[in-house]
């Protein structure tokens, strides 16, 4: 049998699994046989917490669908409280350091990535305004915060169809790793509205890593100067960037309950 916890950041839910002095062999079969909220124990992303060679922890990340991934920024915030400390955490994005705060935990994110080759996309093309357009959506950003994302910014967020637009978007050959797509509306001086269709999850409450891309292109596109207060389904992030810098993200997490699973019958 192996021990679980369920957690989430705002509403963006995770099966976390401590691997450490354990290593756990994870498929994307597996991964998503215990994502799966019917067959499964149910989850947006699974997280695995290891050891690792320089930094106090490793954390690998699974997409619903199976698919390994490199940064989420919301499962990122419950490691320290997994951990209970402050923590640096290796991840397939680089080294992250994540710090227990007064109500919650702040990460520092690192350094956004705009070369369209680091995104990445399939050719050449501006990323502040990318010439690229998905029926009436406005010409997108694209913004690398360890794993890719674009970025709309629309006028009116509850007039997008998200379920049809999204994994549209998602699966763009312009995207060969596919996307995490956000729709943004800027709903105020420094404060954005954010909708996001996850790469490998679908629409979820709340993407730590989406809001980090589209306040980074928001202020990119001097459209505010931050810190930036990013309002999800599930609640607020705020966010702190200024260009060349690193992104600093702040925001709640939560943990729910303790599990025990036997991870063979996944
Ligand atoms: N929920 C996450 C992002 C998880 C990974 C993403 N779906 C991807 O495929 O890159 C977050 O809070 O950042």
């Amino acid at each position: 049998m192996g021990r679980f916890s369920k957690m989430h950041g705002l509403g963006n839910d995770f099966v976390v699994i401590d691997a450490r002095g354990a290593p756990l062999d994870m498929t994307e079969a597996r991964a998503r046989a215990i994502a799966d909220r019917h067959a499964g124990i149910g989850c947006d992303q699974l997280i695995i917490i290891g050891e690792a060679a320089d930094a106090d922890v490793s954390m690998q990340i699974f997409n619903a669908d199976g698919s390994e991934v490199e940064a989420c920024g919301n499962a990122t915030r419950c490691v320290p409280l997994f951990v209970g400390r402050d923590v640096t955490i290796r991840t397939k994005a680089g080294l992250l350091d994540a710090r227990l705060i007064d109500g919650g935990v702040s990460v520092d994110m690192g350094v956004p990535r705009f070369d369209w080759d680091a995104i990445p996309l399939a050719y050449p093309m501006d990323t502040l305004t990318m010439g690229a357009s998905w029926e009436d959506l406005p010409a997108p950003a694209a913004v690398n915060v360890g794993n890719p994302h674009v970025v709309f910014f629309v006028d009116d967020l509850d007039s997008v169809n998200f379920d049809r637009l999204g994994p549209l978007i998602e699966h763009d050959p312009l995207f060969p790793a596919r996307v995490n797509v956000n729709f943004a509306q800027v709903a105020g001086d420094n404060h954005i509205r954010l909708i996001v269709w996850e790469r490998g999850a679908g629409l979820t409450r709340a993407c730590g890593t989406g809001a980090c891309a589209t306040a980074v292109a928001a202020i990119r596109r001097t459209l505010m100067r931050g810190p930036v207060t990013v309002t999800l389904p599930g609640g607020d992030l705020l966010i702190e960037w200024t260009p060349g810098g690193h992104i600093q993200m702040t925001g709640p997490a939560t943990h729910v309950f303790d599990g025990e699973a036997d991870w063979s019958r996944f």
